[in-house]
């Protein structure tokens, strides 16, 4: 595991939306041979969708043959609803850059059978050969997608039940009122994540401290599903200095100098 520590959100963002161009560009891709990318919902990509919006329409890197796949989205939200996960995309992303709209793939919470439609989900990523790097968020209790603690960290497309505590933290979203956060929604699981070629995390802020702490030095558990990715062949973390106040002052300087000399 990478752990790229950043002095604030910012760079972080930067960092972060710099890697995802260069892999693109690395791969070079074309129609019969795309980059397939995982991507999160939440505030924490906010700051690198919009560098990647900049970058692309600098033409630093075009998404005309990149395939998205979401993380994530809520059971029985209207799309257009502003808090869905399909809106927060197009505002956010997907209205300011080349994709093709046949490219961006969200899973449906409005489906008549919603395991149906999990299922589908994962067998279109499986027929468009699998995800060349999945981006995610973590939530402050170590969730990764809407894996919530002990969830199986082999766990695949599925609808989950929220716990009290991402409902609470998500009803800023939705006027401070827990009454009107959605109760369940789909999620790729732990396994559908780490089956990607990579995996890259992003994490800030002090509320996520104990999230970072039990991904890079806890043990691999359930109750912290981010803690799977300790298992991944290539993961990194891209971390803010506050996040990392629960750290060990030796693995925070670990990181630091293994890392110094790349920008
Ligand atoms: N399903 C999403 C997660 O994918 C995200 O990582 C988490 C953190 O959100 P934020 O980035 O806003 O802190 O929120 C939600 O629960």
């Amino acid at each position: 595991m990478r752990l790229i520590i950043e002095q604030d959100y910012a760079r972080l963002s930067q960092w972060a939306a710099n890697h995802v161009v260069e892999r693109i560009n690395q791969f070079q891709p074309t129609a019969e041979r795309p980059f397939v990318l995982g991507l999160p919902t939440g505030s924490s990509p906010e700051g690198m969708y919009a560098a990647l919006v900049k970058a692309n329409k600098e033409g630093r890197v075009s998404f005309r043959n990149v395939i998205t796949f979401n993380m994530d989205e809520y059971v029985g939200l209207p799309e257009s609803h502003p808090e869905s996960y399909h809106s927060f995309m197009a505002r956010n992303l997907f209205d300011h850059i080349d994709i093709p709209r046949e490219n961006v793939n969200i899973l449906n919470g409005n489906a008549e059978d919603l395991e149906a439609e999990c299922a589908r989900y994962e067998e279109k990523i499986k027929a468009v050969g699998g995800i060349h790097l999945f981006i995610g968020g973590i939530g402050p209790d170590g969730h990764i997608a809407f894996n919530e603690p002990f969830s199986s960290l082999t766990s695949r497309t599925r609808v989950k039940t929220l716990t009290t505590d991402t409902i609470i933290a998500n009803s800023r979203f939705f006027d401070n009122d827990v009454n009107k956060v959605p109760k369940h929604a789909l999620t790729v699981g732990v396994g559908t994540v780490m089956a990607a070629q990579e995996v890259m995390i992003l994490c800030n802020g002090h509320h996520k401290s104990r999230a970072l702490q039990a991904a890079v030095e806890g043990p691999v558990t359930q109750a912290w599903t981010i803690s799977a990715l300790q298992q991944h062949a290539h993961s990194v973390i891209v971390a803010d200095e506050a996040a990392t106040e629960e750290l060990k002052v030796g693995t925070y300087r670990y990181f630091k100098d293994i890392e110094k000399d790349n920008l």
